[in-house]
């Protein structure tokens, strides 16, 4: 459990908030240098990809695309070239598009010969982790410099969706998922303790689609009245205030909790 509360950033227009998204990811980067000379980053799918490609981000000199180790936060149990596919989404919306001159990140993708058993997936995409995370230090957790999340309108958020008893894993990084209500059914996800270990955990959400849950997630207070807390509030629940959300008028103009708006 990490102290504070998450902040919650609303900007006028998506451009607004593509540009603050920059820099924070800018500073994420600047922080993981610091640290280890290296940005562990784990993307989400979704609306994501395409908020986070930027013009500034993929034409910055400062970025250092060479030094990025890019993981999935959740991924779909398909071909990488299947539409489905966050890897095939990541790669039309921003890996494509970075100039060849600013370098290349490592990318890991899921291992498709898996694909038969999301639970044989899950846990060579945990071995990738292992490999990575685990090669210089033994660590009981990964620490991610940052995870960029989405959430749905329902409130999921990775592929962890309310009530799954996923939300309870406690011992695997990467769970298995063959039921989301959402399609396509089998997935892969980082489990929470997984996002909450993190040193920074950044949240997108933008359009009109999203202003009921982002009112459920900022303004109601499920388990002090008895009921079932949405993913993407348990992750602001665990991570406090290495959690910033990302968000236009239309998804978070209304909603009560106190906002900023730059950072
Ligand atoms: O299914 C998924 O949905 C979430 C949310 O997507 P969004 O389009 O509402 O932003 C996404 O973060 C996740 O990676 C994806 O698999």
């Amino acid at each position: 459990m990490s102290a504070g509360h998450p902040k919650l950033y609303v900007f006028p227009t998506a451009a607004a908030l593509q540009s603050d998204l920059y820099t924070y990811v800018l500073q994420a980067q600047a922080d993981a240098f610091a640290r280890h000379n290296i940005f562990k980053v784990a993307v989400s799918g979704g609306s994501l990809p395409a908020y986070l490609a930027s013009h500034e981000l993929l034409n910055s000199r400062d970025i250092r695309w060479d030094k990025w180790e890019i993981f999935f936060a959740d991924e779909r149990a398909v071909p990488l070239d299947h539409p489905d596919s966050n890897y095939g989404l990541l790669k039309k919306k921003l890996l494509d598009k970075i100039p060849i001159e600013r370098g290349t990140p490592v990318v890991v993708p899921i291992d498709v010969d898996k694909l038969d058993d999301t639970q044989e997936l899950a846990d060579a995409y945990e071995q990738a982790l292992v490999k990575s995370f685990a090669a210089k230090d033994s660590v009981k957790l990964p620490m991610f410099d940052l995870i960029l999340l989405g959430c749905g309108n329902d409130g999921h958020t990775c592929s962890l969706f309310p009530g799954h008893p996923l939300l309870r894993e406690d011992v695997a990084w990467v769970g298995a998922i063959d039921d989301a209500p959402k399609s396509p059914p089998r997935r892969i996800t980082l489990s929470l303790m997984v996002l909450q270990h993190a040193l920074k955990v950044a949240f997108v959400a933008a359009g009109a689609s999203k202003h009921e849950v982002m009112k459920r997630i900022f303004d109601e207070h499920p388990d002090v009245q008895g009921g079932q807390v949405l993913p993407s509030a348990l992750v602001n629940q665990r991570a406090g205030d290495k959690v910033s959300w990302f968000c236009d008028e239309d998804a978070a103009g209304g909603v009560a909790f106190p906002k900023k708006s730059s950072l």
